[in-house]
């Protein structure tokens, strides 16, 4: 976990080693991969497993879930030991896996306007981040950035993180703007769709905490 004045830095969507060595190497406080097919980040729980076996102690692992039954959760954990959950779903299913895995759910709550803003937290996290546009194929990862002043001044009572369009050159105005005391990134670190980019993993956590 970072340190109580330290932004937290989540890098999601990791597939291959050069990325996730980078994410231990920079210092990345949980490191994200995605379970949902339709993803060009999508990982078997196979090679999650073997990913996360190069972690050296710091980061911890953040399995992602899209509208998930009991089962496909379990098939991933019987692989690979995550941490955290991150969930695409009702705050009561949100609820429900938690009480069923017994490990700590971050639930994914995509918000258009300060009045969509959460008022309580079912779980142990909000990642807060823009409603996907119409056409899009999956819920989160698309680049899309929200629009920060909706949430200045908001200072909710539960942990939450700020996701949607972060790159090395917004996350540092992001983290002012907004008061995040965490962020989330997956295309702005990345070289391609799918592929990390080292340098700016380590730009990208360097400015989440410059402020
Ligand atoms: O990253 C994906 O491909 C993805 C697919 C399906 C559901 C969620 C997904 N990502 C969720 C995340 O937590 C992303 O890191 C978050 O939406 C920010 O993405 P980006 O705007 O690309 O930084």
């Amino acid at each position: 976990m970072p340190e109580q004045s330290r932004t937290g830095v989540k890098i999601c969507g990791l597939t291959e080693e050069v990325g996730f060595d980078a994410c231990v190497e920079h210092g990345a406080d949980w490191i994200g991969f995605v379970f949902f097919e339709r993803s060009p980040r999508f990982v078997t729980p196979e090679l999650a497993a073997c990913l996360a076996r190069r972690e050296r102690g710091q980061a911890k692992t953040v399995g992602l879930f899209v509208h998930p039954q009991d089962d496909d959760i379990a098939k991933v954990l019987d692989h690979a030991p995550l941490d955290v959950l991150q969930i695409y779903a009702s705050d009561e299913r949100a609820q429900q896996i938690s009480e069923v895995f017994g490990l700590p759910v971050w639930l994914s709550y995509p918000v258009a306007g300060r009045e969509e803003l959460p008022p309580t937290c079912p779980v142990q996290r909000m990642l807060i981040e823009p409603r996907p546009p119409k056409d899009a194929t999956r819920p989160g990862g698309n680049a899309q950035k929200l629009d920060w002043s909706l949430l200045a001044g908001w200072q909710p009572s539960f942990p939450w993180m700020l996701a949607g369009g972060l790159t090395v050159d917004n996350v540092g105005e992001a983290v002012r703007v907004t008061g995040a005391p965490a962020v989330d990134v997956s295309s702005g670190v990345e070289s391609a769709q799918g592929i990390k980019d080292p340098s700016l993993i380590a730009r990208f956590v360097r400015h989440a905490r410059s402020n």
